[in-house]
């Protein structure tokens, strides 16, 4: 069986960390080069943990599984062939595999986030597959879109790649699944090396969950 082409990550190393071309124009950048297969792949996969999920044993729906994957199957021989109509999420990631906001990564949901002024945004609805407690988004999926976003706007001013030092959450209220919610994050201030971060995720408005963080640059 042909594989799906390779999606390279950012390396964890200081030298190679995001740099400000992977984050400075978070919504505005070209979409990088992507693996139609890969992304079509993670999309059927999101939807099937959804059905998974959802539905109970149910021999129709395991025919059209069977269906799909024997297709999934046949199409990975010519993934150029495959053609997906997802649009591409901008993450600010040049490649982007990260199971938060990467179109290739079933794990993601995958979550795009946009600059408004100085804040890095992200408008996302998070399915069943991300519950907690009944009807409310787990709280570590909340901390790491609250990661992601802070960590985007962390770099969408051109400063050197950094790594989350310490991430603080408060969980206000309950993040609904299948709402839409709003992920903000901005730099309240730069010492050297250190960039104080906060955010919110924001239902209807009002923060479901707060967050305060430090990022600091590799020496
Ligand atoms: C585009 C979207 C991106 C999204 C990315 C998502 C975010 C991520 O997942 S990042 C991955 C997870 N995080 C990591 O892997 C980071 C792991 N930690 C590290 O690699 C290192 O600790 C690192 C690089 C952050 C800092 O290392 P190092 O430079 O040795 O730190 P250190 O010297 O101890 O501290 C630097 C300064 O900050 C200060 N400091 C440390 N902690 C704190 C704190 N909690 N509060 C205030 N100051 C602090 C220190 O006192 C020091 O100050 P000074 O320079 O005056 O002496």
């Amino acid at each position: 069986m042909g594989q799906p082409s390779p999606v390279a990550q950012d390396s964890p190393t200081g030298q190679d960390s995001p740099t400000e071309q992977d984050h400075a124009a978070a919504g505005h950048a070209e979409p990088a080069a992507r693996s139609p297969y890969a992304e079509h792949t993670a999309r059927l996969t999101r939807s099937l943990a959804h059905a998974l999920v959802s539905e109970n044993d149910d021999a129709e729906l395991a025919e059209t599984v069977r269906a799909l994957a024997t297709r999934l199957l046949d199409a990975s021989e010519a993934p150029a062939a495959v053609t997906v109509d997802d649009p591409h999420p901008r993450s600010g990631f040049r490649r982007d595999i990260t199971p938060i906001t990467s179109a290739v990564n079933p794990l993601a949901p995958p979550m795009a986030i946009r600059r408004e002024g100085d804040e890095s945004v992200s408008d996302v609805a998070l399915p069943l597959q991300y519950q907690g407690p009944p009807a409310r988004v787990h709280g570590g999926i909340v901390a790491l879109m609250l990661d992601q976003v802070l960590g985007n706007a962390a770099h969408s001013t051109g400063l050197p790649g950094a790594y989350t030092r310490e991430l603080t959450i408060t969980y206000d209220a309950a993040t609904p699944l299948d709402r839409p919610v709003q992920v903000v994050g901005r730099i309240d201030r730069v010492e050297g090396r250190k960039r104080f971060m906060s955010g919110e995720v924001l239902v209807d408005g009002a923060p479901s969950a707060r967050a305060h963080g430090l990022w600091i640059s590799p020496r």
